[in-house]
Formats: structure tokens, C-alpha cells, sequence
């Protein structure tokens, strides 16, 4: 599997495998560090290598499993797991960090093949598993994706043929349930099969992997082109390639669609793996990525037809990333929701109309558009913080239903599967 990662604005991302990458960047500047200080440094036993430590003035320096790490003193008091410190029952801390002199540094360290022990001024003693530390260190953090991903075109998407999962499986079987889930992780969007074409069964599925979100659509929505609504999904238009509900402060996180009818044509469903493109963008233009995701944007839905009346704003970047690693979490992309740009200036709104050009130009490229034709029976899936959907124009009656889901609880259940989410 490929793992893709941002590994920094101004590098491109690789395929290579973790540790490989990141230590072949900071070795040789490591390497200086250590000979320097060689003298101070001390060994978990003179003959090994294994770990090494170094107390300084105001951070204790640790290497262990090719990882160089710095941690702050209250850092390491604050993160103690001993029983008056930590509730393992609960999981939570009981230490009142606030309490924690911020000037604290350990009077003795020491370190044997598998723990840290640091002994503070009144005498408390903590312990830290060494590869706990490698784990939860930030340096060890750096190095990790928070959610591995397989980035996709519509050639890689259709050459992995993942397949449905079928509805039965999915609904009474832990193993189909995790299967399915580990290919919309993967992939960002995922499909059940031979689903009784109604709302009710349609709700069943969300149920079963997450906690509906209900929204001003409701709950479990209909939808058909009868404008009921004052949106142009209530129409036969034709919509272009966007993500859902950019006008909330958190959009939602998953999106299911199911076709319950269509006597007509056209109508089909179009796909596009927002990451993938907006990897392209960091290849080609860094800047540009980086733009898109230091520009925040306003994103509003006005409605007033019939006795419907809402107004909503979001406001974020069209990009998402988490600060640490540059890993994308969520894209924002809505053109016909996006509002007035009144957030930066002129010259700044010119450099991300470029930025924007840039990606929109990644997304619209025919070879990475996924069309599909719903069909009754098939449920989709879509990583609305992902993957953009669009459909193409159509004749008929056409009836589509679904809902969103909480995002927070589909990777939940993930995670209770034993998935990494
Ligand atoms: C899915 N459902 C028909 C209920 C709502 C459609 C919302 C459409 C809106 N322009 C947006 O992109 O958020
Ligand atoms: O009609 C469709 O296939 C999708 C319309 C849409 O974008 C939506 O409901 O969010
Ligand atoms: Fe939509």
C-alpha cells in the first residue's frame, strides 16, 4: 500500500516508507550533534547504542529507535502515568497541571533497556516507556500519518476494483462492516449493495456506522428537482464538482446518497478525490497549496423559499491541514456557496485567485473524474471532507435519499474495529 504523506510545504511528498525519509533529512545535522556532545551523553549500557540521554539546561535530549527527541521538563511531568497521576481506568489525567511549578526539572534520570525514570524535586517518580515516548513524542509524531490514505484518479481507483460490500454483510457482520469502512478510509468514498431501495433501509445503513446528523435538510432527506428548496440540487441541473455544507463551521463528514428512482436520463454521479488533486497542487506550486490553506474563506447559504428560511456561514480554508505534518484533513471546495472574499486584501486575493485556478484546473481534468450511475440497491458513501461529488444534467423523475453522518462517529466505530482512522 502506498502511503502518502505531505511531509512539508516546500518538500514533495514521497512514497517511501517512514522512517526511511524523514531520517535520511535530519541525519547528517544529527550526526554533528552527537559527536559534539559525545562526552555527555549517557548510554542505557556502555556496549549499546540503544538509547541515549542528555539532561539541558531546560529540555531532556533522547535518542531511541532512530529517533531523536526533545522534551520539555513540564512536559514530562505533566504526561506522568503514575496511578496518583493518571486514572487508567478512566483514561484521563488527574494531575492538576496548573500545579506543575513551571520551572521544574528533574533532580535524577536514568534510563535502562525499556524505561525512562525521572525522579522530581519532591521526591514523585515517573516512568515513561521508551517506546511510548517514540510514539507520543512530537518528533515521533512528525513521522507519522494520522490517516493513511491511497490517493486516487479514476484509473488507480477502477485498477484496485474495490469491491461493494454487500448489504448483509455490512449490516450483520463485524468483518464486512470493517471492510467496507477500511476501504472508505482509503479511498474516500465506498458503496453497499443490494439494499432495499427505501429510506428506512437506507437509514439502517448510516445507522450501523454512525450517528445520523441532522442538518436544516432534516434528518433522512428526499430529494428530487421540484425546488422545494432554494438550491440548485433541487433541480435537473446539471452540478459541478464541490463538497456539502462548506457553509457550516465544521461541514459535515460524510455524505450518503441512494437512488431510489429514475425513470430518465442522464443523472449520473461524478467523483473527484479532492486530496489527490490538491497533491498535485503541492507538487507543481508549494506556495500555492499554502496559500490555500492559510486564506480563510467565507461560505454562506441563504435561503428563502416557501417556509424555509436559514442563513449559515463557514468560515476556513479550502485547504486543511494538520500543522505538525501538513497531512490534509479537509477541503473545502464550493463554488457556488463560496461568499464575498473580504477576509484579506487585494494583492492576497489575487495570489488566491491563482491558487485556485491552480487546483480547480487539478480537479477538472477529465482523467481524474469518477462517474458512476446510481442505481437502486447501491449506497454511497463519500468522504465529504475529501471528495468532491457533482452529478450531470438529467430528464425525468429522479429521487434521490440519504443523510450526513458525524464524522467523529464513523471513525469511532472505526477505530473500535481495530482500524487506524
Ligand atoms: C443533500 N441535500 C440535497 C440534502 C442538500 C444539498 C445541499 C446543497 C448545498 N448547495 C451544499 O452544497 O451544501
Ligand atoms: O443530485 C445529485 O446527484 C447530487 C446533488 C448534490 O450535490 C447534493 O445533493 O448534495
Ligand atoms: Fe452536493
Amino acid at each position: 500500500m502506498w502511503c502518502w504523506r505531505l511531509t512539508g510545504l516546500f518538500n514533495v511528498p514521497c512514497r517511501l516508507s517512514r522512517s526511511t525519509s524523514h531520517r535520511s533529512a535530519w541525519l547528517p545535522g544529527y550526526r554533528k550533534i552527537f559527536s559534539a556532545a559525545a562526552a555527555r551523553w549517557h548510554h542505557t549500557a556502555p556496549e549499546s547504542l540503544n538509547c541515549v540521554w542528555q539532561l539541558h539546561g531546560d529540555h531532556l535530549e533522547l535518542r531511541y529507535a532512530n529517533t531523536l527527541m526533545r522534551f520539555d521538563f513540564v512536559w514530562l511531568r505533566d504526561h506522568c502515568r503514575s496511578a496518583s497521576c493518571y486514572n487508567t481506568k478512566t483514561n484521563q489525567r488527574s494531575l492538576d497541571t496548573a500545579s506543575v511549578d513551571l520551572g521544574i526539572k528533574p533532580k535524577a534520570v536514568r534510563v535502562d533497556e525499556t524505561t525512562l525514570f525521572l525522579t522530581w524535586p519532591d521526591g514523585h517518580v515517573t516512568r515513561y516507556g521508551l517506546e511510548w515516548l517514540v510514539k507520543n513524542s512530537y518528533e515521533g509524531q512528525k513521522q507519522q500519518v494520522m490517516h493513511p490514505r491511497i490517493l486516487w484518479n479514476a484509473e488507480i481507483y477502477k485498477q484496485s476494483q474495490i469491491p461493494s460490500i454487500d448489504c448483509r454483510s455490512f449490516l450483520e457482520t463485524d468483518e464486512g462492516l470493517k471492510e467496507f469502512l477500511q476501504n472508505f478510509l482509503l479511498y474516500g468514498i465506498a458503496f453497499v449493495e443490494n439494499v432495499t431501495p427505501t429510506k428506512e433501509d437506507t437509514e439502517i445503513l448510516a445507522e450501523r456506522i454512525s450517528l445520523i446528523r441532522e442538518t436544516i435538510y432534516g434528518r433522512m432527506w428526499y430529494f428530487t428537482s421540484d425546488f422545494s428548496r432554494g438550491d440548485t440540487a433541487y433541480t435537473k441541473l446539471a452540478l459541478d464538482r464541490h463538497t456539502d455544507t462548506t457553509y457550516f463551521q465544521e461541514p459535515c463528514g460524510i455524505q450518503v446518497f441512494h437512488c431510489l428512482k429514475h425513470e430518465g436520463t442522464g443523472g449520473r454521479t461524478l467523483l473527484v478525490d479532492g486530496f489527490y488533486a490538491a497533491d498535485q497542487v503541492l507538487q507543481q506550486a508549494p506556495d500555492q497549496f499554502e496559500l490555500l490553506s492559510k486564506v480563510p474563506l467565507k461560505h454562506e447559504y441563504v435561503e428563502n423559499v416557501g417556509g424555509c428560511h436559514n442563513h449559515m456561514i463557514g468560515v476556513g480554508p479550502v485547504l486543511n491541514v494538520y500543522p505538525w505534518n501538513n497531512e490534509l484533513y479537509l477541503i473545502r471546495y464550493n463554488n457556488y456557496d463560496r461568499a464575498v472574499i473580504n477576509t484579506v486584501p487585494y494583492d492576497v486575493a489575487h495570489r488566491w485567485y491563482t491558487a485556485h485556478r491552480t487546483l480547480t484546473t487539478e480537479l477538472r481534468r477529465p482523467e481524474n473524474e469518477l462517474w458512476v450511475k446510481l442505481k437502486p440497491g447501491k449506497a454511497l458513501f463519500i468522504d465529504n471532507w475529501r471528495v468532491l461529488h457533482g452529478r450531470e444534467a438529467f430528464t425525468g423523475y429522479r429521487q434521490l435519499c440519504g443523510c450526513y453522518l458525524t464524522r467523529d462517529d464513523v471513525l469511532n466505530t472505526a477505530r473500535l474495529l481495530g482500524l487506524q482512522a
